[in-house]
């Protein structure tokens, strides 16, 4: 039969030696009103090592990524389990400190994924290349004369002008480095208007989206001081977006690749990243065909946005999904390669821009004898972090070009969160902190983290002469 708890119990036990509870012979009444120095000392004493834990696993959070948000609570019951009744009146205070300790962490986990950058960088780059697929239509209907560059150049102030009002509308203090300027829009009246009418009319089909990006801009005007807004010189310091409005602009023009390029930097470092690559099939299992490069229409089954968070992987979705969750998206990985021989090269079309006959040479070095695959833009970073394609190499044709940091951030990150590696012809991590171009380095080098070195042993031997 149970005992009944002592304190109901109408007999009290008899004091005995061995018992500790009964090692006084004061009533429990007594022990409460003569011992109050003791609790006071205890209370203390648990609660000041408590309140400097908290303190410090808050401090030390955005540092060491603990999740702390578990710690106050553990606290909590450490304290509650040695000291039940005692603590009423403190435990509502721990109550309090944790709930503000754990909103502060859970703040800072948001921070550190970027959630608000990443979902404002989508939206901003879907909402661009609505923009850019319309300009490429007209092109493609032969509107416009083939050499004409002024496709591109509107589709190029138009998506840049639609970008930089997200940002400005949601980080008006981020800095933003974007490769035009508004120069000739300003001299140029009748382009300045042909830009406006595309730009006014183009919006997400999303309200809430549209919303969140700030809506339409508000006149031809306001568009040309939005373009002009991303002249920042770039640096170390500070939060700051780089944008390429149409990065490939000769793929855009020949009707293959091109992509609309976005990534945020913070003290040099890039944290998020987004490309939207409307020609790219959004079938990530697809591999890369000789003709990725030419022909390409943006219809059912194209257009792709890959999407980067440091430290948080990389994912891609269809472009034309517009989704207030940034989360919504397939995770993307490189393809593991066991035998480098059965490895294919992307690289630029045009033989300017990377040396067509050093990456020959490099592939016959690692014993690759399929061709590499031509396609403009940062589309080939995008297509090698989903394992469409294996090994990304841009090698220097000029000793003196310095990449533009737009055309490679968004792309970096995406293929290091996908399990890759990228460096310069010197085994270098780009740098991006150096201002608007990659001045502390040469060319890109670009495939799984498994077998780098071995491809960056090959560019050298090959570069050996030139470095
Ligand atoms: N001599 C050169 N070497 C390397 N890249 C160059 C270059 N001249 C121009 N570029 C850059 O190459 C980018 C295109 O890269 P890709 O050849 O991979 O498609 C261009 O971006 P835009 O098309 O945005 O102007 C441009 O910034
Ligand atoms: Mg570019």
């Amino acid at each position: 039969m149970p005992s009944s708890p002592a304190s109901a119990s109408p007999h009290k036990r008899p004091p005995s030696a061995s018992d500790p509870s009964s090692s006084s012979s004061s009533s429990s009444s007594d022990r409460r009103s003569s011992s109050p120095k003791p609790r006071l000392f205890l209370l203390l004493f648990l609660f000041i090592p408590a309140i400097i834990i908290l303190l410090l696993a808050s401090l030390l959070a955005p540092i060491t990524g603990v999740t702390t948000a578990l710690l106050p609570l553990s606290v909590t019951r450490l304290v509650h389990h040695h000291h039940p009744g005692h603590l009423s009146s403190s435990s509502s205070f721990l109550r309090q400190t944790r709930r503000l300790f754990s909103l502060h962490t859970t703040a800072t986990m948001r921070r550190d994924k970027y959630e608000k950058e990443l979902l404002v960088a989508q939206l901003a780059v879907q909402r661009a290349a609505i923009l850019t697929k319309r300009v490429f239509h007209e092109k493609a209907k032969g509107t416009v004369d083939k050499n004409d560059k002024s496709p591109v150049t509107i589709g190029d102030f138009g998506a840049q002008a639609l970008i930089i009002a997200a940002l400005q509308h949601n980080f008006p203090d981020d800095a933003i480095v974007a490769e035009e300027e508004s120069a000739k829009l300003r001299e140029d009246e009748k382009l300045r208007s042909t830009v406006w009418e595309l730009v006014k009319d183009t919006k997400l089909d999303n309200p809430d989206a549209e919303a969140l990006l700030g809506g339409p801009i508000r006149d031809a005007d306001a568009m040309v001081e939005l373009i002009d807004k991303g002249n920042s010189p770039g640096g170390a310091q500070g939060r700051i977006w780089a944008i390429d409005p149409i990065d490939g602009t000769k793929g855009f023009l020949r009707g293959g690749q091109y992509a609309v390029c976005l990534a945020l930097m913070v003290d040099g470092d890039v944290k998020v990243g987004a490309l939207g690559c409307p020609n790219l099939p959004v079938d990530d299992a697809a591999r890369l065909t000789a003709g990725i490069g030419e022909n390409q229409t943006d219809d059912d089954g194209h257009g792709v946005l890959f999407s980067a968070v440091l430290g948080h992987g990389a994912t891609s979705r269809p472009l034309a999904t517009v989704s207030l969750d940034p989360e919504l998206g397939t995770p993307i990985s490189m393809r593991a390669i066991d035998d480098l021989t059965q490895a294919n090269f992307c690289e630029s079309v045009e033989a300017g821009h990377s040396s067509h006959g050093d990456q020959a040479a490099i592939s016959h070095k690692l014993g690759i004898t399929a061709p590499s695959v031509r396609m403009d833009s940062q589309a080939k970073y995008g297509s090698i972090a989903r394992g469409a394609g294996d090994i990304y190499l841009r090698l220097p044709v000029s000793a003196t070009y310095q990449e533009k940091i737009w055309d490679h951030a968004a792309g970096d990150l995406i293929v290091r969160e996908a399990g890759g590696q990228v460096t310069d012809v010197h085994g270098k991590r780009l740098d991006f902190s150096v201002g608007r171009t990659l001045a502390n380095n040469k060319g890109v080098v670009a495939a799984p983290l498994a077998v780098h070195a071995k491809v960056l042993e090959a560019v050298q031997e090959v570069l050996s002469a030139k470095l």
